[in-house]
């Protein structure tokens, strides 16, 4: 079995435990909460600016001028996803991101980027590994979950733009361009363990990106305290 054929069949689980969350199945029935669509999208704002980062920085340590040559088209705006953002707000007459109150990252974002960048200090394939899981479930679970038949919920386009269906808006095709660049690489079997594992973080990740903004763990004590840690450290 090629390298990223392992490493999809050991993340299956996953990705059907992430099917079955309820952001997605809310999304299928046009009954996620206005809350959760204004959680997600403020995060995955902040979100996708650092992962644009993470990206550049791997094509900054791509092995071979090849690679980088193939990185390069990829390193998309931050914002080129924000028309996904658009049509889930619109579905709550919310029009504009900018509309939003200012993003303060929740712990489970800020940890998925801190992993992001802690394997950026490790080495280029490691990084690309990390990189994979977000490019990856998300047209997983978008071509198993967009409807067949012809539907009105306004939710749906969201779906569609995952599952490839407006390529002029979003190209989807990163994971292909990453797990290519593995699978041309010869790896020792515990370097392949190591990427594995790396994988399978990532994918818990997109996990719990899903479960932290359908229940807005946005309250953070750093919100809610008036002590700061400037306070703290001084007393
Ligand atoms: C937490 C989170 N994970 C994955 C995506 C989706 N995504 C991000 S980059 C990329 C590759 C093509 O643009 C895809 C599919 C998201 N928006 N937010």
């Amino acid at each position: 079995m090629i390298f990223s054929e392992v490493l999809k069949s050991h993340a299956e689980p996953l990705v059907k435990e992430i099917i079955q969350h309820p952001f997605l199945t809310d999304i299928t029935t046009n009954t996620l909460a206005p809350a959760a669509i204004i959680a997600y999208v403020q995060q995955d704002e902040f979100y996708l600016s650092q992962y644009a980062l993470a990206l550049k920085a791997a094509a900054d340590l791509a092995p071979s001028p090849t690679i980088a040559h193939v990185l390069m088209p990829l390193l998309f705006e931050p914002n080129s996803e924000s028309i996904a953002h658009t049509w889930l707000l619109k579905s709550i007459d919310i029009s504009q991101v900018e509309q939003l109150p200012t993003t303060v990252p929740n712990p489970t974002t800020q940890a998925y980027i801190d992993f992001l960048f802690a394997n950026k200090s490790k080495d280029f394939f490691s990084l690309i590994t990390a990189l994979l899981p977000c490019a990856w479930v998300y047209p997983e679970f978008a071509k198993q979950l967009v409807p067949q038949e012809v539907t009105d919920n306004p939710l749906i386009n969201w779906l569609q733009l995952y599952d490839n269906q407006f390529p002029d808006l979003l190209k989807m095709d990163l994971a292909t361009v990453l797990f290519t660049i593995l699978d041309q690489e010869t790896f020792t079997q515990s370097k392949q363990q190591q990427l594995l594992a790396i994988f399978l973080q990532g994918c818990i990740y997109e996990w719990h990106f899903f479960d932290a903004t359908y229940f807005q763990k946005t309250r953070l004590l750093a919100n809610t305290s008036t002590i700061t840690m400037e306070e703290l450290m001084n007393a």
